[in-house]
């Protein structure tokens, strides 16, 4: 079933998923199947070198940052007259035929639920703290802290960024939760012998509670290479006026959200250029960054795959995943909530975008109240 069909109500219950059988679901790919680092060098393929930019695919890219993570409303308003912040209202608000807020629509949210169990995905940067020029200052507040704390003593949740699994757990400083960092590709979950016996190569550690647990990391074989490609990247932009690096383990960062615009093409070239010698890396865009990552086969929606099959959720129909995130990464995560049917995501945004996701919240304010709202629900019903 289409969720989306015939919605034209942010309110209407009928419209709200049907969900199917999880039998499908669990189909996450293991590791042996993935492209070693080594294999990767020997391809030819190549990305465009700079100077010889394809102008198409180069506006492109420019386009996309350009227009990535345009400021928060309150600051689009203080840059547009009244008649242009009218319509931009407008068009959130018709926006939110397609995407209906999942605060108003709670009590459909719900009913559908009923006596499922649900588990609760959460992205961290623009979810759980509000988008910050400096990504080192993205702190969670204590009200948010208290929320996530709250829902995660009810529900399974999990926390999946692409920041290193390490400093998204220094800003959330939870243990109750499971997390995963570098877009899943580096996931803390508990100790599930299935996940081992689907040939899921994981490592039993330790967490910071001394508790057992398993470690999943698709991509270790790229961290030698990942590590040398953010020194040439740091390198190759250290020139570039508030162009920042972040090493996020799996994953590296080009920030370029303090870039004067005049120097955006300067960073595509140069990030681009660096990257013509590594094919087995791939360039991906956030909001106001660059992501590189390995090009394995391994997102944020394979890892609410892994989470669920790892916390046992996965044979159960009896489970409702909800993934709430604002980027373009978690698409993933809800395209495969959507394509099994069985749950559903939840769009941060507070401009119209296109996405996957079935209902929507303006910002991390409306995160905390909806997170609320869930505790209570189920103080009340149990
Ligand atoms: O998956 P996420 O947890 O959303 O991580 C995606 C990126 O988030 C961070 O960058 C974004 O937030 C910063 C702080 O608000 C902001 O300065 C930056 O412009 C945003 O892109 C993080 O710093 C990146 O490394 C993550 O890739």
């Amino acid at each position: 079933m289409d969720l989306k069909t015939g919605l034209n109500s942010p309110v209407i219950a009928d419209h709200l998923p049907t969900l199917a059988s999880p039998a499908a679901v669990m189909t996450f790919t293991s590791p042996t199947s993935f492209p070693s680092p080594g294999l990767c060098l020997n391809t030819t393929k190549k990305i465009p070198l700079p100077g010889k930019i394809d102008e198409v695919r180069a506006a492109g890219w420019l386009d996309l940052m350009m227009a990535a993570s345009p400021t928060r409303r309150r600051q689009i308003k203080d840059v547009v007259n009244d008649t242009q912040a009218d319509d931009l209202d407008l068009q959130y608000h018709n926006w939110m035929v397609d995407y209906p807020s999942a605060l108003t629509s709670f009590e459909a949210i719900i009913d559908l639920a009923g006596s499922k169990r649900l588990a609760l995905f959460l992205d961290y940067d623009g979810t759980l703290s509000p988008i910050v020029d400096n990504p080192e200052n993205a702190l969670m507040s204590d009200e948010m802290r208290a929320a996530v704390r709250h829902v995660a003593s009810l529900f399974p949740t999990a926390i999946i960024s692409g920041r290193s699994r390490d400093k998204v757990f220094d800003f959330v400083k939870l243990n109750e939760l499971h997390y995963a960092g570098s877009h899943g590709m580096d996931i803390m979950g508990p100790i599930r012998k299935t996940a081992d016996s689907n040939g899921v190569e994981c490592i039993h550690s330790t967490d910071s509670k001394g508790k057992e647990v398993n470690l999943f990391q698709p991509a270790s074989e790229f961290l030698p290479m990942i590590s040398e490609v953010y020194k040439k990247l740091g390198e190759s932009v250290k020139d570039i006026n508030g162009a920042k690096m972040e090493d996020n383990k799996f994953c590296v960062s080009v920030h370029y959200r303090n870039v004067a615009e005049d120097d955006y093409k300067k960073v595509f070239q140069r990030v681009t250029a660096v990257l013509e010698d590594y094919p087995c890396l791939r360039l991906t865009h956030g909001r106001k960054v660059f992501e590189v990552r390995p090009v394995i086969d391994w997102n944020k929606g394979k890892a609410v795959e892994f989470l669920l099959e790892s916390l046992g959720l996965n044979e159960s129909e009896d489970v409702l995943p909800i993934y709430v995130g604002d980027d373009r990464t978690d698409e993933d995560a809800f395209r495969v909530l959507k394509a099994s049917n069985r749950g559903f995501g939840i769009l941060v945004s507070s401009i119209p975008k296109e996405s996957d996701a079935f209902y929507s919240l303006r910002d991390p304010a409306e995160v905390m109240e909806f997170l609320r709202k869930l505790a209570a629900w189920k103080e009340q019903s149990t």
